[in-house]
């Protein structure tokens, strides 16, 4: 058992216009599925952006396994990010490429696998995602939105990372469809030991995929807990996020 976490934001500040992120502490330990929740503007895609190397931090450290990814290039930056899988917001496939091109463009791109090769893992990926071989070689534009999702689940999946991000998993999808995709996560997750970092809006999304829930405001992390802990406890930030109240600790952005 080692104590170091799994992925650790440590004093991570960043700026756009005004502050964003505000001296932000936040840690993952290996294998568990972390679930970040908050209001609209509140620093959610660029907490995991900069986590992601998308977004450089202005202060602090971002570690993987103790390794700061903060300024890392070449080899070992794509060493580090070899080991990080994503599923992007509207899942952001490439129209122009077969489903199975998606699945496999990092493998083929990236990583220098053979075409035949890459292609029987992207079938394998998409079986894990309970998709037949028969849409590997179809188009994204000829897939139903909650398929969509399960390619980009595929590819998240495809080279089996040990941390995955899964950027507003559920947006889009109608409550059904949801329930499935984040059975497929935890799924996939939970099959990979993989260790996921996920933001949402979704609370039903939130409390199927997490094993515990951190919700951020104004840049900082203000209360954590089990999902559970959610209905119970008084946080003011929770309390208005759960309760879906205008008025609040949170000021309405509308
Ligand atoms: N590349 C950028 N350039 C300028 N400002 C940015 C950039 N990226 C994010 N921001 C600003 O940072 C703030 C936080 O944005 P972010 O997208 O992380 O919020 P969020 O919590 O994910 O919100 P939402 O739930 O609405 O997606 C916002 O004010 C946003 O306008």
């Amino acid at each position: 058992m080692t104590d170091i976490p799994k992925l650790e934001w440590k004093g991570v500040s960043k700026r756009f216009d005004g502050p964003v992120l505000d001296g932000l502490d936040l840690s993952v330990a290996a294998g568990r599925s972390l679930v970040i929740i908050g209001g609209s503007g509140q620093g959610k895609s660029v907490t995991i952006k900069v986590a992601m190397g998308l977004v450089r931090p202005d202060a602090g450290q971002v570690l993987v396994d103790g390794e700061d990814l903060v300024g890392v290039s070449g080899a070992s930056r794509r060493k580090l990010f070899e080991r990080i899988g994503v599923l992007f917001q509207g899942a952001a496939l490439f129209d122009s490429l077969s489903v199975w091109e998606n699945v496999a463009f990092r493998l083929i791109n990236a990583d220098g696998v053979p075409r035949k090769e890459a292609k029987a893992r992207a079938v394998e990926a998409l079986g894990r995602v309970h998709l037949g071989a028969h849409v590997a070689d179809s188009y994204p534009s000829e897939l139903s939105g909650g398929m969509q999702k399960r390619v980009g689940l595929a590819r998240a999946v495809v080279a089996n990372p040990e941390i995955i991000f899964f950027d507003e998993p559920t947006t889009g999808l109608d409550p059904i469809t949801s329930a499935a995709i984040n059975e497929l996560i935890v799924d996939q997750v939970k099959g990979l030991g993989c260790t996921a970092v996920s933001i949402t809006h979704d609370l039903a999304s939130a409390r199927t995929i997490g094993d515990e829930i951190a919700m951020l405001h104004a840049g900082k992390i203000v209360w954590r807990g089990a999902p559970a802990e959610l209905d119970r406890t008084d946080n003011p930030y929770v309390r208005q996020f759960v309760d879906g109240r205008a008025d609040g600790p949170m000021a309405s952005t509308v």
